[in-house]
Order: C-alpha cells, then structure tokens, then sequence
C-alpha cells in the first residue's frame, strides 16, 4: 500500500525535523500576492498574539512554493503555523509538512479568491476573533485527499472547471478576484473541444465528462456539492458530470449555485476510497484551486490528519 496522509506526516521513519515542536512558538507565513490580502489584520494578530505571551514571527512569502519549502525545512519548530492565504497556500502548507515527524497545529487568517476550507470550518475573518481561538488552540482534525500522492484539503477535478483554473490569467484573477473565473469560463466554455473521462472508481468504471473528488463539502465558495463530507472526517466523494455542453454547464451552474448539482440530473455522487482518472487524450487537472498538470491521475482518500485551529 502507498503511503497515506497519516503514516507519511506521523509515522514516515525517514521524516525531517525535530521530534517535537516549540508549543509557545508561532509562525505566521503569509501570501502577500494572495486576492484580499489584508496586512493590517496579519499586525493585529501578531500584536495580540504577542500581547499573549507568545513568540511570534511573521514571514512574507516572495515565491511560489516558499510555504512548502519552510514547512519540509528540518530546522522548522513552530508550534502553530498560521496561513495567511488562500487555498492554495494552504495546500502548499499541507504538502510541506506531510513528511514531519511532529507537524505542528495549523491556524489561518482567510485571505484568498475563494477561501473555501475558512467557509468550511466557519474560521473567523476578524483580526480578535483569530487571535482569540489560535490562543485557546482548540483544534480539529483536518483531513487531506491524495492526487498522485500530494495532499489536497478541498478537491481534485478534471475538465472543465479544470481548464478555467489552467486558463485563468493570474492578473486577471488579481484584479476581478471570482468574476476572473466566470469570464474566463466563457472564453473557454466558447471555444474548447471536449473529452471523455474514464474514471475506474473502487474498480467499477464511470464515465463522465467533469470529475470532482472533494474532500469537504463545499465547492467553488459557498456553494454544496457534497452534504456528507467533511475536511474534518476521512473519506473522499466523487461527483460526477456526465455532459459538459454548454446548455448542461449553464444548468449545472445554476444548480450550484442553488446548492443542488449533486441532486441534478446527470449527476453522480459517490464515496470512494481510490479513483483512477482516465481520458481519451490529456484533460486538465487541478487541486485546491491550482493547475496539477493532466490526466491520467490518482486520488486516494487518506487516514492522516493534521490538527487545524478553529474557534470556539
Ligand atoms: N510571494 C508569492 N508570489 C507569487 N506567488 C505566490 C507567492 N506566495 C505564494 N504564492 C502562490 O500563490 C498561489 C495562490 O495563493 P493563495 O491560494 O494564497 O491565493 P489565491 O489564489 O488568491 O486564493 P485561492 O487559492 O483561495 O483562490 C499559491 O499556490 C502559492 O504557491
């Protein structure tokens, strides 16, 4: 068996760092190209951490992937981490730390185009609020799906959605935020020739033309596309698309919208421990909002978790 979320972040022998981490210790690592970066509540909540004893460090990112590379640095001894990002920062965070021995609790200051995992988990947005609950350190656990083994906290899809992920100019994200995407699904929705999924599910096989594998129950921001799951319990769900025409993506996005595509028809939605994702030629990927190359992929539900700070 391939090693899981768990037995990789907890259990891996070969795992990188000190065996215990600095309780008192937090590091804020923040995105400041994230969309809705909000610099005044990183200082007020480093303020009032401070104020409470802590020993705090704030740390701006100046590249992609640097959040990765501090949380698999073996000199890393935070006992609280805190994401001030998007998810896909937080995605980088959870690949980073999957190989320590011991991770430390994970707390985030929502910023982000979509921050879906702080819709998912009701994480507060106001500066007092996240100092608050990141002192009290009340946790949950946090659950991770694997696509080709990396860790994913809200999803792993391919088609269309996928491609718009791909397409999506990063200025145009930056100065329109979720409106970017709408456009962008247009201009693609207009031109893009589509593909046929294979999807060997727990060894039976669906086809489909847009697959999801979500770890939590929510899609895209505020919108349901999977009411039994949970970032915080293990298991993974995969919903199905069976058409990708234009006239069905409208219905399909108006029943998203609506909190109600798992219900639509054309739709399928099933729990799943290991889904292999075919196609008949290459189909864009994504997880947590970020381009991961093209089909074939592998996504597996893990056992691991992480423990993600939420408030009382
Ligand atoms: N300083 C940086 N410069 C450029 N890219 C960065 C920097 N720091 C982090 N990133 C990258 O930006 C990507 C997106 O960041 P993040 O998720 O925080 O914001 P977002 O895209 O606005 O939000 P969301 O993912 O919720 O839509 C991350 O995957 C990360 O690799």
């Amino acid at each position: 068996m391939k090693p899981m979320f768990k037995s990789a972040a907890l259990q891996d022998d070969t795992a990188a760092g000190p065996q215990t981490v600095q309780d008192d210790r937090i590091l804020i690592m923040a995105n400041p190209t994230s969309g809705g970066y909000r610099p005044s509540v990183l200082d007020e909540v480093r303020k009032r951490l401070s104020a409470g004893g802590k020993d705090v460090c704030l740390r701006l990112t100046r590249h992609a992937g640097e959040i990765g590379e501090v949380c698999a640095d073996p000199s890393f001894d935070a006992g609280v981490l805190v994401i001030a990002g998007g998810d896909g920062s937080i995605n980088e965070a959870l690949a980073g730390l999957q190989f320590r021995k011991a991770p430390p609790k994970i707390a985030v200051i929502p910023s982000g185009t979509a921050n879906v995992l702080a819709l998912e988990l009701k994480l507060p947005k106001k500066a007092k609020a996240i100092a608050d609950a990141i002192l009290e350190g009340r946790t949950q656990p946090l659950h991770a799906g694997l696509a080709n083994d990396h860790p994913f906290v809200l999803m792993a899809s391919a088609g269309f959605d996928a491609e718009v992920v791909h397409g999506i100019p990063l200025a145009l994200k930056r100065r329109l935020g979720k409106l970017a995407y709408v456009l962008t699904a247009i201009k693609i929705g207009l031109s893009r020739q589509t593909s046929n999924l294979q999807l060997t599910v727990d060894g039976n096989v669906l086809h489909g033309k847009l697959a999801v594998a979500t770890n939590g129950r929510l899609y895209g921001g505020p919108f349901e596309v999977a009411p039994e799951a949970s970032v915080t319990r293990e298991g993974l769900q995969l919903l199905v698309l069976e058409k990708d025409d234009p006239l069905s993506s409208m219905r399909f996005g108006l029943a998203l919208l609506l909190g109600r595509v798992h219900r639509a028809r054309g739709v399928r939605l099933v729990p799943f421990q290991e889904a292999v994702f075919g196609s008949d030629r290459p189909v864009a990927v994504q997880i947590d909002g970020d381009p991961f190359g093209v089909t074939p992929v592998t996504v597996r539900s893990s056992t691991g978790h992480l423990e993600i700070i939420v408030p009382h």
